[in-house]
């Protein structure tokens, strides 16, 4: 593992700000094209997440995982991993995210060192644990309903960000579920840094158009 910094929450909040997640199953189209033009979209920060049906297991999910870690490295986009902790490691990527049902945040944090980790949370006590315990930043969703993930978490609304804005809770923070052009400007508006989409991007026809349209609405909003 190479070595590195912890990174700081100013350049946490910069790198949310427009954040692609997905895995081969949310794309109809080949989902190294797909990266490429969320990148000239103006994606800030991608997240492989590999689940779902159909989804790659082992050599082919560590082969694509490392394909579009090359593709974000020749950009300067940090590449993220969702859950598979060992995979992250494997890869060298530059950080995880883990929800409540994952590893807990303590065991995660001590196996990836300084890579970046953010974790879901749907409380306020979950998030304040998550933050206590060495999160850099909270994924909190589904913000509006989503079609993409089955085992999501009741539609909370912008009522869980401006909570914990309002208890004085300073960690970075991106709004995922459901999540558009049209509805991303209220996510920041409640106190988010950035927004997380899948479908807004990875099943767009014009991809890199829908990616400067939701940049746009996140950064004029
Ligand atoms: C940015 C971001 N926020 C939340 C999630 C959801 O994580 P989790 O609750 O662990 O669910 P899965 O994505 O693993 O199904 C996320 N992946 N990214
Ligand atoms: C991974 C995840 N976690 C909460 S909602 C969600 C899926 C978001 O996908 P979409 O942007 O397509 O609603
Ligand atoms: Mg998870």
């Amino acid at each position: 593992m190479s070595e590195r910094k912890r990174i700081d929450a100013r350049s946490t909040q910069e790198l949310l700000k427009v954040y692609l997640v997905m895995g081969s199953p949310n794309c109809t189209k080949n989902p190294v094209f797909v990266l490429e033009e969320a990148i000239k979209g103006g994606i800030t920060l991608f997240q492989f997440r590999e689940k779902g049906e159909g989804s790659l297991a082992d050599r082919s999910k560590y082969a694509l995982g490392k394909e579009l870690m090359q593709l974000c490295r020749q950009h300067r986009i940090p590449f993220i991993v969702n859950d598979d902790v060992d995979l992250a490691v494997a890869l060298d990527a530059d950080g995880v995210h883990i929800g409540q049902e994952d590893e807990p945040v303590e065991a995660v944090r001590c196996k990836i060192g300084n890579k970046m980790l953010g974790v879901s949370a749907h409380t306020y006590e979950e998030a304040l644990s998550a933050a206590q315990q060495g999160a850099d930043y909270l994924g909190l969703g589904p913000i509006y309903p989503t079609q993409t993930k089955s085992d999501a978490k009741s539609v909370q609304g912008l009522s869980l960000i401006q909570e914990l804005r309002g208890r004085g809770l300073m960690i970075p923070i991106v709004g995922i579920g459901g999540i558009t052009a049209e509805n991303a400007g209220a996510v920041m508006k409640a106190g988010a840094d950035g927004v997380a989409v899948v479908t807004a991007i990875s099943q767009s026809e014009r991809i890199e158009e829908s990616t400067k349209l939701l940049r746009d609405s996140v950064i004029f909003c």
